[in-house]
């Protein structure tokens, strides 16, 4: 039996029809109908919240994750989100502690479960909607396959509906009921070496080392006149340049003031963001290029531990070419001593990734929005969407 948990939500499940109209699934409750007492847990168990403000709850979270959360189909990899990322990405503006939802054992107190929710105002064709991100869904390797998935997802729903928020996005590489869109990985080797001795890359035929190395050295120094970090006081042109380029998209998220500080700030092994101030224009911010750091474990190998990942976030190519921005975020990273440079085929991505030597992963990352109907039931292509979740 498929699906027995996600046939009982409200989500478009696979065997419907096309609907017509674009919008809920669910007939709309009033928040005092949403049920006060937390979903039962199995009896060993209890709720907590987990306060990313203490530092002891923020290297619990960063436990759990680094020893339990998402590894890659061969288990090569296994994400290791930094403290530092984790309390960036989840104490963001408008969060609130009580979505930040732990599972502790009674007896010992140890955190064995976590998901989160964070706000967002995301923008589905036509209409925008204040959604949360679904994010660090986590069970223990332990409490696997015990349906305590479902627990976490109910509970954070309950939450988050007592809050007069009914809908949510979220990510997955597993197909669940159903995707809205279906992204593609692509990875540029900025360290081919460390990427063949792990095993993720294999030396091309009749192609030395040497020459592989040779193939994809960056250039020592970006290329873009006037590129510089970010900095607060560009806030008021980053709102408008964000939200006028995400207009292009079928879903994008709509950016407050605060939430562009936020997420387009720089904490050096967290998020990057650069911006160009045309030398021609002084004071006048035209484009903009983000990464996120996301390392990953390396299990299993005898040499290296450690994979240091940069993952493209949002870009604004208005004065120059996307892939001269691109390959200038990648020649900083390179110089940072980054060993990959992954991106989605979303956006305009699709534009660079040859001409930059991404190649194609072998993941997929299927988004998802909770309560809420397409139009006609269809799926957009990767190139309609325009939100990136961490
Ligand atoms: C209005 C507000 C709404 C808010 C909520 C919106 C919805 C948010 C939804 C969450 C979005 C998260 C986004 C996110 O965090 C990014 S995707 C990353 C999810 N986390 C991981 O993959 C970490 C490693 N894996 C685990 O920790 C466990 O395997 C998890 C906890 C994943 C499942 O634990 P388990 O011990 O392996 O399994 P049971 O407890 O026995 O449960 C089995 C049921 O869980 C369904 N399942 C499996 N993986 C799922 C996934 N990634 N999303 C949703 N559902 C998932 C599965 O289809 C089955 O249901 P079915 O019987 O119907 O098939
Ligand atoms: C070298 C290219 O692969 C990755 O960067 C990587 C690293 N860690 C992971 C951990 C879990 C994992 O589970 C799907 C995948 C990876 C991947 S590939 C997909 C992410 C991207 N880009």
């Amino acid at each position: 039996e498929k699906y027995v948990f996600w046939e009982t939500q409200p989500v478009t499940q696979f065997n419907e029809g096309g609907e017509i109209e674009e919008g809920p699934i669910a007939a709309p409750r009033a928040v005092d109908d949403v049920q006060a007492q937390p979903y039962c847990l199995p009896d060993s168990f209890e709720w907590c919240v987990c306060n990313l403000n203490e530092d002891a709850v923020v290297q619990e979270v960063y436990e759990l994750l680094s020893n339990n959360y998402v590894e890659d189909d061969d288990n090569m990899f296994r994400f290791k989100y930094s403290a530092s990322f984790l309390k960036w990405c989840l104490l963001c503006p408008g969060h609130r502690l009580e979505w930040l939802i732990g599972v502790r054992v009674k007896a010992s107190r140890k955190l064995v479960g976590f998901i989160s929710a964070i706000p967002a105002n995301i923008r589905v064709n036509t209409k925008t909607v204040a959604m949360v991100e679904i994010n660090f869904l986590c069970v223990h390797k332990k409490l696997r396959a015990k349906r305590l998935a479902p627990v976490l997802i109910k509970e954070i729903t309950r939450r988050v509906n007592k809050c007069d928020i009914w809908q949510a996005a979220y990510t997955a590489g597993v197909l669940l009921p159903k995707p809205v869109a279906t992204c593609r990985y692509y990875h540029r080797s900025l360290n081919p070496r460390k990427l063949i001795d792990v095993g993720f890359s294999r030396l091309a035929p009749r192609m030395t080392m040497a020459r592989t190395i040779k193939l994809f050295k960056l250039p020592g120094t970006t290329a873009t006149p006037g590129l510089r970090e970010c900095r607060q006081d560009d806030t008021p042109q980053l709102v408008e340049l964000l939200n006028a380029h995400l207009g292009l998209y079928k879903l994008a998220p709509m950016f407050t003031p605060a939430e562009v500080t936020h997420w387009f700030q720089n904490i050096d092994g967290v998020i990057n963001t650069f911006v160009v101030e045309s030398p021609d224009a002084p004071g006048r911010v035209t484009d903009m290029v983000s990464f996120y750091t996301l390392p990953s474990s390396i299990l299993g190998h005898p040499q290296h531990t450690e994979l240091k990942a940069a993952y493209l976030y949002y870009t604004i190519a208005l004065s120059v070419p996307l892939r001269q921005l691109v390959s200038d975020a990648m020649v900083l990273a390179a110089a940072r001593g980054y060993d990959v440079f992954n991106a989605l085929d979303l956006m305009q991505n699709e534009s660079f990734l040859r001409d930059l030597k991404f190649g194609q992963g072998d993941g997929q990352l299927h988004y998802y929005l909770f309560n809420w109907r397409l139009a006609g039931g269809c799926s957009m292509a990767p190139q309609d969407v325009g939100l990136v979740l961490m």
